[in-house]
This record gives structure tokens, sequence and C-alpha cells, in this order.
């Protein structure tokens, strides 16, 4: 059963997302937003490395497969690990806004118990916008497109600018990310393009 809170409702001045010019085409692999994301990121040894993919309009697909170190009960994933898993992929549909966003609010519907070794599928999609609030959903399904769903989630993320980051994450980390042009290639593509 699902119950989606009042504040993951749209409001009424609220309009449907626009995808921007500059977007990853459909079809194009995202790759890493920042090497030492536990979500997409190839340098967190037991992170998901999560590949996002783009889809049509302003949807994403994206898939993870569950390491024993996803675990919370034995051989199953962690139910934080797949609110992450989603996190990730709603995450990623700003790419296609260019807008740089992070999660206000998430909530989580774990349907199926997911096995360790599975393949988890997850397609997402904004479904609305209303000044710097995005509003989207996504599904988890075990196996690819068309098997069994094992989790949904509602998200609400808001818009942010780079001082997000900057005034608020750790300063080495920061500093070390500024001084890697790769990284700031990266994060370019959550930009604004005006
Ligand atoms: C460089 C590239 C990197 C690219 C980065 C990509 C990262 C992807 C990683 C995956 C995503 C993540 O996990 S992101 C990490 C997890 N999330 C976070 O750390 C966020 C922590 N929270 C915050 O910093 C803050 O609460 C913010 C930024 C979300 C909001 O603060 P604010 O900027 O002061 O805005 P505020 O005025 O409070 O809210 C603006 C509007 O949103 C509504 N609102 C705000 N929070 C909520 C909420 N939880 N539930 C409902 N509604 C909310 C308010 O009512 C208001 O509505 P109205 O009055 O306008 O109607």
């Amino acid at each position: 059963m699902s119950a989606t809170s009042s504040a993951l409702r749209p409001p009424a001045d609220a309009v449907a997302p626009v995808r921007h010019p500059d977007a990853p085409a459909p079809g194009e692999l995202l790759g890493a937003h920042y090497d030492q994301c536990f979500g997409c990121g190839d340098g967190q040894p037991h992170g998901l490395r999560l590949a996002a993919r783009a889809g049509d309009g302003v949807r994403m697909t994206a898939e993870f497969t569950v390491q024993p170190a996803h675990q919370g009960a034995p051989g199953l994933a962690h139910g934080g690990v797949l609110a992450s898993a989603l996190d990730e992929t709603l995450g990623s549909l700003n790419s296609l806004l260019r807008t740089i966003a992070v999660t206000g609010r998430l909530e989580t519907d774990f349907v199926r118990p997911v096995p360790v070794g599975t393949v988890l599928y997850l397609e997402a999609e904004v479904t609305a916008v209303a000044g710097r609030k995005i509003y989207s959903s996504a599904t988890g399904r075990i196996g690819g497109p068309d098997g069994t769903v094992a989790v949904r989630a509602d998200a609400l993320f808001i818009k942010v600018g780079v001082d997000h980051f900057v005034g608020n994450g750790c300063q080495e980390e920061i500093r070390a990310t500024m001084n890697d042009p790769d990284q700031v290639r990266r994060a370019r593509a959550f930009e604004v393009n005006p």
C-alpha cells in the first residue's frame, strides 16, 4: 500500500517539467557525477556504482547490482541501500533539467525483498516543477524492465546553487574537487545553462 504525503503532491501552480535542450541524449549513459559519490562513483569500494541512462522526456533508467556489502538481513539488500538507489536515480533526473538540486524529501515503499545478486532496474521521471521544487517518482524492479516491482519512491528535490556544496561541504573534499578538472567537468553537467 502506498500513501504519498501532501508535501509530495505538486501545488496547483506547478508546471510540467521541460527537458533542457542540452540534456544528455536518450540512451546516453550518464557516468558518475562525482567519483566519490556513494550512489554512482567508482571511487567508493562498497558504493552502489549505479549506472543511469537518459530516457526520453524527463525520464531516466538505471541499474545496480546488489552486492554482499549491501545486506541488511542475511542474503537481502538493506532498505537504506535501496532508498539510496532510488535517491541517486531520482537525483540524476536533474541533469535532464540542467539543474542542481538536492533531496528535500524521499518517501519509499518497500514492496518485495531484494536478494543479493539482484540487478535492480530503476525507472524515474520528473512529474512537476513549482519554483525551486522538483517533484519526481521512481520504481525499482527485480531483474529488468518487466520484473516484479520491489521498491517505489516519490521525492521532492529543491534547486540549490553551487554555494550549497561549497558552503556546507567538508572543505578538504571541496578543495580536492575544485582542483580536479575532471570533477569540475562532471559537476557542470548539472549547471543551469542560461
Ligand atoms: C555541483 C553538482 C552536484 C550534483 C549533486 C547531485 C547530488 C545527487 C545525490 C543524490 C541526491 C541527494 O542525496 S542530496 C543529499 C541529501 N539532501 C540534503 O542534504 C539536503 C539537506 N537540506 C537542505 O540543505 C535544505 O533543507 C534544502 C536546501 C533542501 C532547503 O533549504 P532552503 O534552500 O533554505 O529552502 P527552503 O526555503 O527551506 O525550502 C524551499 C521550498 O521547499 C520546501 N521544502 C524544503 N524542504 C522540504 C521538505 N523536506 N519537505 C517538503 N517541502 C520542503 C519549502 O517548504 C519551500 O517551499 P515554498 O515555501 O517555496 O513553497
